[in-house]
């Protein structure tokens, strides 16, 4: 007899508790089990499995309490290999997190402990020929002698009847077998198109092979040619019979990276991101664990890719906020990556055009080592960028959402038959409803946001829950028809681009069109056919997109992202910039950018406009001397929630109480209300810690989020983020 411990995913004990089961059998640590729990069936994930000599009656009366037996075992194999497992127990002391949690986080959908399975193997029939059996008929030879050709092929590729096939079963010549096969999410065109590195290029690659297992800062200016280092870096650990994890920012990059790594390396690569099916997933999930490829190409959650002998971790976009993960476990990827990176010594390459400030910090201590590639291929200029002062365009009467340059600029280059990127910075650009005669703006009644204007749809919707109205007719406060909508939504703007501009087209990219699958692929596709001449979107497509004539960036406000209560709003605002402006005149011809400000003197768009990294980089390092945030010293976010309005400001007050009294050499802020208090009608409350070594404050960390999230389950609960980039 076997006590097995089992870890549960239920809303009520979302923690590290286990529960014992009895099996007759042993089973492995780290495979998945059918249990009834209460009176529901569900899966679990075996934590622990131990021996013992007493029957079921002698546990019981021991424990006092009933064993149940375990249903039935799910994996054959543990999901994790014992790198993984140690890696999740690692992440959930790290993160403060449940390590119920760290498992979700590390596997697709289908594995993880407690969903239903609703995808399962995708199989297909296949036709087995019979060894020594003799069809009677001509055709049925024929069709024979076609299956002896063809082995193992599919029944609905056979170009002969169903009814034939069916004779020659029954005559015992053929047999009709389910076979396992792959969703393939996109199609492979495989090109081996070579590429003669530059010499810049081949200095970086070589240097990065000499040291094995050191982590590279790879900073390359827009349009270095980056993607070929990769590329190359890749080729040779395949070779070496290596595995390569090649990682991007979530959504827009994506797809197209995958294309450059598919045609690259075929069959090879595999792909893990969000907008894959769940079918999709699962099976790519299944190749990598079988060892059936060689490079993974994935957002975030790829970095705990079942992959094993890893020669090269890459990190595309390395400062891309998208590498953090917002939910439990909240972890950066680049320090997983090195955690696993240790394990494999294999090496770390983080890249960028615009390093985050840590990074580059490291870089120039020496913990990291720096790569540099100033030029553009082939010594192309980088784009030459104008700044337009909107405080002077105000004076001047121009209160349109376009500059009179921005203007000028747009129609001659529609008018040379070259492209436009607009970009739009999105904060504060969701337009929303207000009362013309008393100013009521109408809110979400669960969150402190106001309801965002979903024209096409004629619904008002919260971006922070489910809550979704008609539009209304009258103001629910004075009940005046002088509803307004107020702001601009990509939506509108492209309405108005259509009507100031002669010629143009527009194709709209934002989060509602590219929703389907493969969107952003398809409106990519029309863009580069030239089936349009304005891309017009959000924050998505200022990374990695590389059109030869688009030959005019115009960035419509640059200040939004200034303004937000984030320590990081400077060096956003500058990356920002610095990426779409690099999206400009990567082809032949020279490329032109304005940027539209209310700040024109701030460093942060003045270096942008020199394409000065450095510049920036010291200038914001003095900044964040002074006001003591990081690189020059860690942050945890701590994130008080209760539904009880009334309880939540005095614990946070204990909370912060409890730290003062319990850490070192730390500087503690707040309590404050979040940048949105309300949220899903939870009140929420935030208290920012700063420390330098994160001994001095951890143990007290971990006494505070025992006591409320285990011990004082239910009214208050505490969130802790490490190396927090949201504030709201
Ligand atoms: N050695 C080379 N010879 C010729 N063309 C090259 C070479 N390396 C890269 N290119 C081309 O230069 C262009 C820019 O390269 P790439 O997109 O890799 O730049 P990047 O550094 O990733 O830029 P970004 O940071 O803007 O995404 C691409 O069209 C690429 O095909
Ligand atoms: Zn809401
Ligand atoms: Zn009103």
């Amino acid at each position: 007899m076997y006590i097995v411990k089992v870890l549960v995913e239920h809303p009520v004990h979302a923690l590290d508790t286990t529960f014992d089961y009895l099996s007759e059998k042993s089973l492995l640590v780290g495979v998945r089990v059918w249990i009834r729990f209460g009176y529901q069936k569900i899966i679990g994930y075996v934590e622990n499995v131990e021996e013992t000599h007493f029957s079921k009656s002698e546990l019981e009366q021991r424990a006092g309490f009933r064993y149940q037996y375990i249903l039935d075992v799910i994996d054959e194999e543990p999901l994790l290999n014992e790198e993984l497992q140690t890696l999740a127990n690692q992440l959930s002391r790290m993160t403060l997190s449940p390590r119920i949690s760290c498992l979700q986080a590390m596997l697709p959908t289908q594995l993880k402990p407690s969903t239903h399975q609703t995808v399962g193997i995708k199989t297909q029939q296949v036709v087995h020929l019979v060894e020594g059996t003799y069809a009677k008929t001509i055709k049925q030879q024929e069709c024979m002698a076609f299956l002896q050709e063809h082995p193992d092929i599919p029944v609905k590729d056979i170009p002969y009847s169903r009814a034939l096939l069916d004779n020659l079963k029954k005559q015992g010549c053929i047999e009709i077998v389910e076979k396992e096969v792959y969703r393939q999410p996109f199609s492979i065109e495989h090109q081996s198109k070579h590429i003669q590195l530059t010499t810049q290029q081949q200095k970086v690659v070589d240097g990065i092979l000499a040291h094995q297992g050191r982590v590279a800062l790879l900073h390359g200016v827009t349009g270095s040619g980056k993607t070929e280092v990769y590329l190359a870096l890749a080729a040779h650990y395949i070779q070496q019979n290596k595995s390569v994890m090649m990682l991007v920012p979530e959504i827009s990059l994506t797809p197209m990276m995958v294309e450059v790594f598919r045609q690259r390396f075929g069959n090879q690569v595999a792909i893990l991101h969000s907008r894959l099916s769940q079918g999709e997933k699962y099976d790519e999930y299944r190749r990598i664990k079988r060892q059936e490829v060689k490079i993974v190409v994935g957002a975030r959650s790829a970095v705990f890719a079942p992959l094993e002998n890893i020669g090269i971790i890459i990190l595309d976009e390395e400062h891309d906020a998208s590498y953090k993960q917002e939910a439990k476990p909240r972890y950066l990827t680049s320090q997983i990556a090195k955690m696993r990176a240790k394990t494999h010594h294999a090496s770390v390459v983080l890249g960028s055009a615009t390093p985050s400030l840590e990074s580059y910090a490291r870089a120039l201590k020496g913990v990291y080592d720096l790569y540099e590639l100033p030029e553009r291929i082939n010594q192309k200029p980088l784009p030459q960028v104008e700044i337009v002062d909107m405080i002077q365009e105000t004076r001047q009467r121009n209160y349109s959402l376009f500059s009179r340059k921005m203007k000028q600029s747009i129609q001659q280059t529609i008018d040379k038959g070259e492209q436009v990127i607009l970009l739009l910075n999105k904060r504060g650009y969701a337009s929303y409803v207000q009362c013309q005669d008393c100013g009521e703006v109408l809110k979400c009644p669960h969150c402190d946001v106001t309801l965002t204007d979903h024209r096409s749809e004629h619904k008002l919707k919260c971006h922070y829950c489910e809550y979704m109205i008609d539009y209304p007719h009258v103001c629910p406060h004075c009940g005046s028809t002088h509803l307004k909508s107020v702001g601009y939504g990509t939506q509108k703007i492209e309405e108005e681009i259509e009507k100031i501009f002669c010629g143009a087209k527009v194709i709209r990219y934002d989060v509602d069109t590219t929703r389907q699958k493969n969107g952003h692929l398809k409106l990519l596709e029309r863009f580069r056919n030239k089936e349009a001449n304005i891309l017009l979107g959000t924050q998505m497509i200022a990374k990695g997109l590389d059109f030869e004539d688009v030959t005019f960036v115009g960035v419509l406000n640059a200040d939004l992202s200034l303004n937000i209560p984030d320590f990081r709003a400077s060096e956003r605002t500058f990356q920002l910039l610095c990426q779409v402006s690099g999206r400009s005149g990567r082809g032949q011809k020279q490329g032109h950018v304005i940027i539209q400000t209310y700040n024109p003197e701030h460093y942060a768009i003045t270096c942008a406009a020199k394409h000065d990294y450095i510049a920036f980089f010291h200038q914001e390092m003095q900044y964040r001397r002074k006001a003591k945030y990081p690189p020059y010293c860690h942050m945890v976010s701590i994130l008080i929630q209760s539904p009880h309005e009334e309880l939540i400001h005095s614990v946070a007050i204990d909370v912060k109480n409890y730290l003062l009294a319990h850490s070192q050499q730390t500087v503690i802020l707040g309590p404050a209300r979040s940048a949105i208090y309300k949220m899903q009608d939870i009140y929420r409350e935030r208290i920012l810690v700063k420390f330098l070594h994160s001994q001095d404050i951890y143990e007290a960390l971990c006494v505070m989020n025992d006591y409320y999230n285990k011990q004082q389950k239910g009214k208050v609960r505490i969130v802790c983020d490490f190396n927090p980039y949201s504030q709201i």
